[in-house]
């Protein structure tokens, strides 16, 4: 990529200044940074390295150091309480940020006391708080230690990306939370007006909402994980989720990567180093990549750093393309209840290769996906499985018996526990499943309520019912792909945030991409694909299901549906009363 000096007033270049002269931050004399080529759009900043001035004088391995930045110079949750400890503050104002480090503390644990916040808490978030604490604080007076400040008014307020975090506040329901509420759109919009909330009555509303913004969405593009040796000399390790500045300026290339992070086991400082066998030779000056993640999934990219990988001849991309869930004619069944109670990701995984889409058939997760589409035995229904919506009952009555006490103690609770996890925001239930019946026989002797693993064995067993399922799968996904382009062609029309349009636009090429090669008979799975087995395929995993999905299950009226004895639910009550039992002498 084309190196392009930044402009001498540019902060970044007094930021470096600062983290090398005043925070021990040590770079190999070859390494500066510059305007990248990756984006247009807005001001990239990245690592480049200057051959003739580089320092291979240490070289090991064929690894030659970049960059060198000590442990106290990063921000973790583990360093971020150091720098809270007034015996840290050597040579500031240890009067004046006492003071700033027991506000901090306490502002810390009333932003995290609120609901949103702690149902959502991660690593990431709560370095959001401390951050957006540090610059309401600065701006009413408060003195931070001075990395802190450097890192916040010279990297953290000054990066430009555009990733959901960045316009969240311009966001409106209609084009940017609905429609893409299964990509998590839903709770970055409710962490944000939490955390707007929270700012505007701590710091007044000067501390506005484009600030909140913009520390969301640099710091989620710039968190490392950072390893670290479980004890000294061990080889297990654990991550941190770390910001490391000047390190934190180096772009994302998993084609052209040439460079590494890793620990300094001796010193734990963090190191970059490059490898001089993957460098281009030809350059004088080239810019160092690393890689965010090994495999490129466009959802994560999007969201979390505002650009996906473009897709290159022989390179596979993915798209972990997550189902609307306001699209409710799938089945005789509200199917999105059905997964919410065998904890199943309603989200289809499309591998991307060669201008071409696939249907990745080789995750397990995909033959969860089906298990609702396996058909009738008796061909009375569309699916084998039928809903209790007394469900509850049976909760009722295992508790009663695993606690050897009457069952009406328990109604109201197992109702209201069951109810609640129904119509709840997460995405899984999370209780034993005895809300579904699975009927296995075509005399309608066999049925019982088995659990996804169960499901699968059972079901999956033989290829029949497996290949049955797909073609019923398939049509429903048609009707799917059907509303969700109208939904995304609309969308175009409202002009929705950079962000929304951004994935829309990967959305719908994944889904015309699926019709054309339906239309032109070519495949879409990707076992259907020539000597598949023979093409490297990295493990993708799908995203984690939602705490936050704002899909509303609207619940019958329970008086229309009278309770179901146990014997017409299951064959097997004492089989499934002993796989749960301990859970109903706990829970309910
Ligand atoms: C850790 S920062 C890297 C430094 C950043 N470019 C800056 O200006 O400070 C990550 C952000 O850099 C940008 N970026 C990194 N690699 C990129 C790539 N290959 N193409 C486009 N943008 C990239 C994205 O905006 C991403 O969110």
């Amino acid at each position: 990529m084309k190196y392009q000096p930044l402009g001498s007033n540019d902060c970044a270049l007094s930021t470096l200044r600062d983290f090398v002269e005043l925070h021990g931050v040590k770079l190999n004399r070859g390494f500066c940074v510059g305007r990248s080529g990756v984006i247009e759009s807005v001001r990239c900043i990245g690592g480049f390295v200057k051959k003739r001035d580089l320092d291979i004088s240490q070289l090991q391995n064929g690894m030659v150091e970049l960059l060198r930045i000590p442990a106290k110079t990063t921000f973790s949750l583990e360093t971020i309480l150091q720098f809270l400890d007034a015996e840290s503050f050597h040579s500031q104002d240890v009067e004046k940020l006492t003071e700033t480090s027991s506000k901090v503390k306490e502002l810390f644990s009333e932003c995290c006391r609120i609901p949103v916040i702690s149902a959502h808490a991660s690593e990431t978030l709560l370095l959001i708080i401390y951050f957006i604490i540090f610059s309401g604080l600065e701006r009413s007076g408060y003195m931070l230690p001075s990395p802190i400040s450097h890192y916040l008014n010279g990297v953290l307020l000054t990066t430009e990306i555009e990733s959901p975090y960045s316009d969240v506040f311009v966001w409106k329901e209609s084009t940017d939370v609905a429609p893409f509420a299964q990509y998590g759109f839903a709770s970055i919009h409710l962490i944000f007006n939490a955390l707007s909330e929270f700012s505007a009555v701590n710091f007044g509303s000067k501390h506005c909402e484009r600030t909140i913004s913009a520390l969301m969405a640099s710091i989620s593009s710039r968190c490392l994980e950072i390893p670290h040796e479980e004890h000294k000399g061990s080889d297990d390790f654990y991550v941190n989720t770390t910001l490391v500045p000047v390190l934190d300026y180096v772009n994302h290339d998993n084609k052209h990567v040439n460079a590494h992070f890793d620990i300094d086991r001796n010193t734990s400082d963090v190191i970059l180093v490059l490898d001089m066998e993957l460098y281009d030779q030809k350059e004088e000056v080239f810019e160092v990549f690393i890689s965010y993640s090994p495999v490129d999934e466009i959802v994560h990219f999007e969201k979390t750093y505002g650009f996906s990988p473009q897709p290159e001849e022989n390179r596979t991309s993915f798209m972990n393309l997550c189902f609307d869930k306001r699209f409710s004619a799938l089945q005789d069944f509200d199917i999105f209840l059905f997964y919410k109670w065998f904890s199943i990701k309603p989200c289809l995984q499309f591998i991307l290769r060669d201008g071409r889409v696939y249907i990745n058939d080789t995750l397990k997760q995909f033959a969860e996906l089906l298990l609702p589409y396996v058909a009738d035995p008796q061909g009375e229904r569309q699916s084998c499985f039928t809903y209790n919506p007394n469900n509850y009952t049976t909760f009722s009555q295992f508790t009663s018996r695993a606690r050897g006490t009457s069952e009406d103690r328990f109604l109201e609770d197992c109702r209201s526990l069951a109810r609640e996890s129904e119509i709840g925001p997460s995405e899984i239930i999370g209780l034993p499943q005895l809300a579904w019946t699975c009927h296995l026989d075509a005399e309608g002797e066999d049925f019982a309520r088995l659990n996804k693993e169960q499901c699968l064995k059972v079901l999956f067993g033989s290829d029949e019912l497996y290949s049955r399922a797909i073609d019923t799968f398939q049509r429903q996904l048609r009707l799917y792909m059907n509303w969700r382009l109208d939904v995304l062609q609309e969308l175009k029309r409202q002009q929705p945030a950079k962000s929304s349009a951004n994935l829309a636009a990967h959305e719908l090429y994944v889904i015309q991409q699926y019709y054309q090669q339906l239309d032109q008979d070519l495949p879409v799975f990707w076992t259907d694909v020539e000597n598949y087995e023979n093409l490297e395929l990295a493990d993708c995993p799908l995203p984690p299901p939602l705490k936050y999905s704002s899909y509303a299950f609207k619940p019958s009226d329970e008086r229309q549906q009278p309770p179901v004895s146990e014997e017409l639910l299951t064959k097997y009550p004492e089989e499934e009363f002993l796989q749960y039992a301990s859970f109903f002498m706990e829970n309910t």
